[in-house]
């Protein structure tokens, strides 16, 4: 939560529109396990994807290269370092920061040589509240850029799609010809 809270400060938000939707929100972990790969260059551990939370921190545990992130179109590799956690933003985050955070689209890659492992915690919003720019952000200059839509009716969306690339946080943005019914 302290994190979130820097990161809305640092964009000049009112902190209850982080609080209101963290603050009982939900923290999940999951375990990703890479087995070796007899043939890498025709296998991927996990697709394109941006995670659909507000923040995740990541654990690449054992040292075996994997997870790239996308940067200008090209996929770079992000290297384990000893004791040091990789922070993604998530299609939340974006959302909530009416663009300002871009979620970062990511994916993991297997290899040959040795099973790969991470670890990952994911902060989401609390299920019954409301998912939009944050009212603080908003004004005639910067309007909204993305639709609200009730926290558990994203999930609900979400998983009714496939994991594609930032699909789903493009599917929720306003298009310039719609109108703002916010
Ligand atoms: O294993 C990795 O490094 C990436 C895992 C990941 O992107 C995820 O679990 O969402
Ligand atoms: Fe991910």
């Amino acid at each position: 939560m302290k994190l979130l809270e820097h990161m809305g400060k640092a964009l000049g938000m009112d902190p209850n529109d982080m609080r209101v939707l963290f603050e009982e929100g939900l923290q999940a972990m999951r375990m990703n396990y890479y087995p070796p790969c007899p043939q890498p260059e025709v296998a991927i551990g996990l697709s394109a994807h941006s995670d659909p939370v507000g923040l995740t921190i990541l654990l690449q545990i054992n040292e075996m290269e994997g997870l790239q992130v996308k940067k200008s179109g090209v996929w770079v590799p992000i290297r384990p370092l000893e004791n040091a956690f990789v922070v993604n933003i998530g299609d939340i985050m974006e959302i909530v920061s009416n663009g300002v955070y871009p979620s970062i689209e990511h994916r993991a890659t297997v290899n040959s040589v040795k099973e790969r492992l991470s670890i990952v915690t994911v902060y989401s919003p609390r299920l019954d509240g409301e998912l939009g720019p944050a009212p603080s952000l908003l004004s005639p200059q910067t309007p909204p850029l993305f639709k609200r839509i009730g926290v558990a009716d994203y999930f609900k969306g979400l998983y009714t799609r496939e994991l594609h690339g930032k699909s789903y946080v493009d599917y929720l943005r306003i298009q310039p010809h719609e109108t703002n019914t916010n």
